[in-house]
């Protein structure tokens, strides 16, 4: 079972904070996105292109659900993974951490969007209204949210180390 399942929308840092927590813990980090496109032989982007959206998030329910189960280090999870109910539900008993961030750091992060299908035309728009719909989702499947704009991945994987090995209660077990 994941030690630590990081969620959050594009640009949040999920897999940059995900590879950095993954080595304070002295584990293995599995990102979804990355097994997804391996098993298909092509890039998130051609999925989407090539297959469609619907069966991107197919793929990735059950990609998320082997993940969750076989690995035992870090698990970073693409974007939209939390919008698949089935997904919700596995994530009930997990630690799982909501990496936060606004539009502005967002949009900086993810400069033109590129390999990022949902944010083509459009990148700071598009942005927007995703970290609008969905961070109520993010909020209610996390037991801890970590703030990240303004700051280092580094600094964010030492707050998420920290509260996991319970130097820092104060932020831990948040759950919405
Ligand atoms: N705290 C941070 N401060 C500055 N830059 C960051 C921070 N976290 C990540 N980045 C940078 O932002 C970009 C996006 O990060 P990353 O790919 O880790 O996001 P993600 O949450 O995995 O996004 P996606 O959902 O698209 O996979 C990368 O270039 C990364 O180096
Ligand atoms: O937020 C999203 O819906 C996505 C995020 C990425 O991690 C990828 O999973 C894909 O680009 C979709
Ligand atoms: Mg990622």
């Amino acid at each position: 079972m994941a030690a630590v399942v990081l969620v959050g929308p594009m640009g949040a840092g999920k897999s940059t904070v995900g590879a950095l927590l993954a080595s304070r813990l002295g584990v293995a980090l599995r990102d979804t996105d990355a097994d997804i496109a391996a098993a298909a032989g092509k890039s998130v982007q051609d999925i989407f292109v090539d297959e469609g959206e619907e069966h991107f998030r197919t793929v990735e329910a059950s990609a998320v659900a082997a993940a969750l189960v076989e690995h035992e280090g870090v698990v970073s999870l693409g974007g939209g993974a939390v919008l698949a109910e089935q997904t919700r539900a596995l994530l009930e008993g997990h630690t799982v951490v909501y990496l936060r961030v606004g539009v502005a750091d967002a949009v900086k992060r993810v400069g033109l969007g590129s390999g990022r299908p949902l944010l083509l035309g459009n990148v700071r728009g598009r942005i927007k209204a995703l970290l609008e719909e969905r961070a109520p989702i993010y909020e209610s499947v996390a037991t801890l949210i970590v703030d990240t704009d303004d700051r280092a991945a580094a600094d964010v994987a030492d707050e998420i180390a920290a509260a996991l090995s319970g130097q820092n209660p104060a932020t831990a077990g948040n759950r919405n």
